[in-house]
């Protein structure tokens, strides 16, 4: 079974406004409230892509009911430790360019925290633990560790798609998959990197660090998987851009969801980009016509 867990969901509210004027009253032209958070995010595609899978992590207040009723409708299982203040709401605008304004997240207290750690007791071998998305500042960055140490004791794999210091913490304990885009890459390594040489160089050293296998993304200019059986690069299809938020989760659900139920890593690396375009290209995130119209568009070369 595949498990995904948010810390820090979200709503995220997208807000498209012509032409933005800063200090004035803007009218929206189109607002949108979408469940957020990049665990649901890839819960909700591999939902699409019906690969078996339980989003849990921590909802509060009318915005996590709001969520929660979300997943419901779409038949999601979900397993949510319910805490006391309210899940965050993010902003995304869209006034031209895509600008994102992310909340810190709600205080979770030590008891619900320890609900959380409860629940994920009950992994089992072969399990996939899903971990993505921000940590709220009250539960410390080290609790992602906590968590991967469940998985470790109960020979589980892992993912885990976060930043700095908790994404480096991460790498030795051999993750399944870390999927950096290529700026993270960069700030990770505290390095620029120009080339795709360079991006190889440094997703080569994630693997060396400890991850199996290494996605690096690079929006429209396609993805480089990187694990002991070489390196491959795979184009991005080309489509109108409508809303890059959640392309990144989605490649993670394509990627994990098709490994878990054809253990066919090329095959993985063609659906997570595809699913990341997919979503791309639409105003929420990726369905499966679209999933799989755009997998024949994507050519993967070895390098
Ligand atoms: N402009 C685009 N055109 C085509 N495909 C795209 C575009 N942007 C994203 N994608 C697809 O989504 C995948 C992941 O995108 P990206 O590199 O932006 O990840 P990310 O930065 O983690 O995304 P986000 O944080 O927006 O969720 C890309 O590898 C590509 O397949
Ligand atoms: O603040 P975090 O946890 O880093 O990111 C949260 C977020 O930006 O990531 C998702 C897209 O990947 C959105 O649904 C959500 O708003």
């Amino acid at each position: 079974m595949i498990y995904t867990v948010t810390l820090n969901p979200s709503i995220d509210y997208i807000v498209e406004v012509e032409d933005l004027k800063l200090g004035s009253l803007n009218r929206m032209t189109r607002d949108l409230k979408l469940p957020g958070g990049k665990g649901i995010n890839v819960s909700r595609v591999l939902n699409t892509l019906e690969v078996p899978n339980t989003a849990t992590g921590f909802l509060g207040g009318f915005t996590g009911r709001y969520i929660e009723q979300w997943l419901g409708e779409e038949n999601i299982s979900s397993d949510f430790v319910t805490v006391n203040d309210d899940t965050r709401i993010n902003i995304k605008l869209k006034a031209g360019e895509e600008t994102e304004i992310n909340g810190t997240g709600p205080v979770i207290r030590d008891t619900e925290a320890e609900a959380l750690v409860l629940k994920l007791e009950a992994l089992q071998a072969g399990d996939i633990l899903v971990l993505s998305g921000s940590v709220p500042p009250s539960l410390g960055a080290a609790f992602y560790s906590r968590l991967i140490d469940i998985c470790k004791r109960k020979e589980a794999e892992f993912v885990i798609d976060t930043t700095g210091q908790a994404l480096k913490d991460a790498l030795a304990l051999e993750p399944l998959l870390v999927k950096p885009n290529h700026h993270e890459l960069a700030e990770l390594f505290g390095v620029r990197i120009n080339t795709r040489d360079e991006i190889i160089t440094y997703g080569r050293r994630l693997m060396e660090l400890g991850a199996r296998y290494v996605l690096v993304s690079m929006a429209g200019e396609g993805a480089l998987f990187i694990s002991d059986q070489g390196v491959y690069y795979a184009n991005a299809p080309k489509g109108k851009v409508k809303n890059s938020v959640g392309a990144g989760d989605s490649m993670i659900a394509g990627f994990v969801g098709t490994l878990s139920m054809t253990g066919d890593v090329l095959e993985a690396f063609r659906t997570g980009v595809a699913s990341g375009s997919a979503t791309a290209f639409s105003d929420d995130l990726a369905e499966i016509a679209l999933i799989g119209q755009l997998r024949t568009q994507i050519e993967i070369e070895q390098i």
